[in-house]
């Protein structure tokens, strides 16, 4: 019997997000820097005689229980792929906001894709588990990495970022869900990308977020047709004291905040939680890479 394991969801978090080309599949192509927090989800995992999955934690509620969970939705391709059961226990913490841009979801069903592959020791090559994982959503193979990344294709396209400091977090989001789909349905026609000066080497965070104020979200602007509360959020994010940049991450509506250092961004979270209760808001570390 093997032992039971845990995987980290993370918060994925895109720095900037350009939208580049509309696919004649209505899938649109991207070109994202994309950091993983420490902040997520949990998923546990222990051989069990059938596949099963109980969600807890603060979120559960606002996603399906059943099938329809990404995290069973992962088990069930992996198993078809390999052609046999995959039984295990499953219990998600669901900390993170669903339909929000950070990806919660997606980073579900990638915790997922690794956890069985650890718990019944498969032989799955990178590429192989790649490629499911983009079966399930175009921003599974990116948490699947759940590294700094240079995200293009529609999300199939993955190089890793060097020479980025750690970056100290708030995220806040106006508890209102925002559906992708209908976020890339209310964008204008794409740009047409632009080239991304490289990183300066040995960056520090105010030289990052000089770096990143260059670019932009595309889906901001539709996102905030949609759900204006979004502009409320990056307005309270800007106004926190040590606030270098503020921007919507993904779809939407989760925003981040970058802070100087991890007690500023500690201190804002703490005034932010105070001003709007009403918002889910926390500090969190983005992890960098050398
Ligand atoms: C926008 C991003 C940026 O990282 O993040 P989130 O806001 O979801 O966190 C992702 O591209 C979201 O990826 P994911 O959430 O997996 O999308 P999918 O389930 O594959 O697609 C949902 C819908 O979004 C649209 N879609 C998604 C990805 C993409 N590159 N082009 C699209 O046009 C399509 O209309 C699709 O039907
Ligand atoms: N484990 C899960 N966590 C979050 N959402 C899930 C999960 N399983 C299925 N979903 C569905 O997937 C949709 C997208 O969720 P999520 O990945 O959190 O959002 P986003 O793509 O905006 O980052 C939600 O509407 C939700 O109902």
């Amino acid at each position: 019997m093997a032992e039971p394991l845990c995987e980290r969801a993370p918060a994925k978090i895109n720095l900037d997000l350009l939208v580049t080309a509309r696919r004649p599949d209505g899938y649109h192509e991207l070109d994202s820097l994309v950091v993983f927090a420490e902040a997520g989800d949990a998923l546990r995992l222990e051989e069990g005689p059938g596949l099963r999955l109980v969600v807890e934690g603060p979120f559960a509620a606002d996603v399906p229980a059943g099938g329809d969970n990404l995290v069973l939705r992962a088990a069930r391709t992996l198993e078809r792929h390999l052609g046999r059961d995959l039984p295990a226990s499953a219990i998600l913490s669901k900390r993170l906001p669903a339909a929000s841009g950070i990806g919660g979801g997606s980073s579900d069903a990638a915790a997922m894709l690794r956890g069985l592959a650890r718990l019944h020791r498969l032989d799955v090559p990178a590429s192989g588990l790649a490629a499911l994982a983009l079966e399930l959503g175009a921003d599974v193979p990116v948490c699947l990495a759940a590294r700094p990344m240079r995200m293009r294709g529609i999300g199939e396209r993955l190089e890793p970022l060097s020479g980025l400091p750690d970056l100290p977090l708030v995220l806040a989001n106006p508890r209102r869900p925002v559906p992708t789909k209908a976020v890339f349905a209310r964008m204008g026609a794409p740009g047409r990308g632009r080239p991304r000066p490289a990183l300066p080497a040995g960056a520090t965070l105010p030289d990052l977020a000089a770096w990143l104020a260059a670019s932009v979200n595309d889906l901001e602007a539709p996102a905030l047709a949609i759900e204006p509360a979004i502009g409320e959020v990056l307005v309270a994010l800007r106004r926190l004291e040590g606030c270098l940049l503020a921007r919507m991450s993904g779809s939407g509506a989760t925003c981040f905040g970058l802070f100087s250092d991890k007690n500023a961004a500690e201190a804002a979270a703490r005034a932010l939680a105070a001003a709007r209760p009403d918002w889910w808001s926390i500090a969190t570390t983005a992890r960098g890479c050398p």
